[in-house]
């Protein structure tokens, strides 16, 4: 589903991305760890053309972007179009019911009809488990109900894959497992998910596939059980350790 080939990009003089490589199956979860500032969210920004590197190749699907020559924006539009991104902060519109978040893409990016993005969106929102919130405002709900709202308004877009940037976060502890139990549920339907988190439960039980970013590489990757569980590299082995243990 996804191939990134020798991808760089930087900020500045700042060289956030130094030859990544990697590869997504169709129907896995992928989830990407490392230190602060190593480059994932960058990663995952570049996936759907939040950013644009400046060489090397992303494809999604059935979209590539070659940056040996200048995307075109039609271009960059339809990688956009490919994935629906979760992030940090749920950033719903304040003044929008939860409902009214989740059909404001369809409607008004796709222009889709009507009646069959509300239809949509209200089984979308039962699906996170928020059938009774449809006409609650963002300020009205929890933090994991919101974060909820948020992977209901990216799956209104109808992507193929979905992208989660540290989705828990910035919530409270007694949410978390919510927004955590939706996305597992995600993967058993068979959705291709790009997850950066430190929810390391999380990772062992859902992902297909760990990968470890450092200082803008990929250290290490495979399956959860190898790179959790037993790493090879020893920056792995001393990141898993400060997370894991703080103190
Ligand atoms: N728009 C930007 N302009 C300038 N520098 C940026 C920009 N976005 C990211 N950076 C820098 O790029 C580096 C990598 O950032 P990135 O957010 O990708 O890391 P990360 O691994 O996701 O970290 P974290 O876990 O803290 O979110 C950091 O040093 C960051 O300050």
């Amino acid at each position: 589903m996804v191939e990134v080939r020798d991808l760089h990009k930087s900020f500045g003089d700042l060289h956030v991305l130094r030859g990544i490589d990697l590869s997504v199956d169709r129907g896995s979860v992928t989830v990407l760890i490392g230190p602060s500032g190593s480059g994932k969210t960058t990663l995952l920004r570049c996936l759907n053309s939040l950013e644009v590197p400046e060489a090397g190749t992303v494809r999604v699907d059935d979209v590539e972007l070659d940056l040996a020559r200048r995307p075109t924006a039609s271009e960059l539009r339809r990688l956009r179009a490919t994935s629906g991104m979760v992030f940090q902060s749920h950033q719903l519109f304040p003044h929008r019911t939860a409902l009214q978040n989740v059909t404001e893409g369809p409607l008004y990016a796709q222009r889709r009809p009507a009646a069959e993005v509300r239809t949509e969106a209200t089984a979308l929102l039962a699906k996170v488990g928020l059938a009774d919130k449809a006409a609650a405002y963002p300020h009205e709900l929890s933090g994991g109900q919101q974060q909820r709202v948020g992977i209901a308004r990216a799956l209104a877009l109808r992507p193929r894959l979905l992208l989660f940037d540290e989705p828990t976060s910035a919530l409270d502890p007694e949410t978390v497992g919510e927004v955590l139990a939706v996305m597992r549920d995600l993967a058993a339907e068979g959705w291709t998910m790009v997850v950066v988190t430190h929810e390391i439960r999380f990772a062992r039980q859902v992902a297909d596939h760990v990968v470890f970013m450092d200082d803008g590489h990929v250290v290490e990757e495979g399956r959860p059980d190898d790179v959790l569980g037993a790493p090879r590299h020893e920056r792995t082995r001393r990141f898993l350790q400060r997370i894991l243990d703080p103190l």
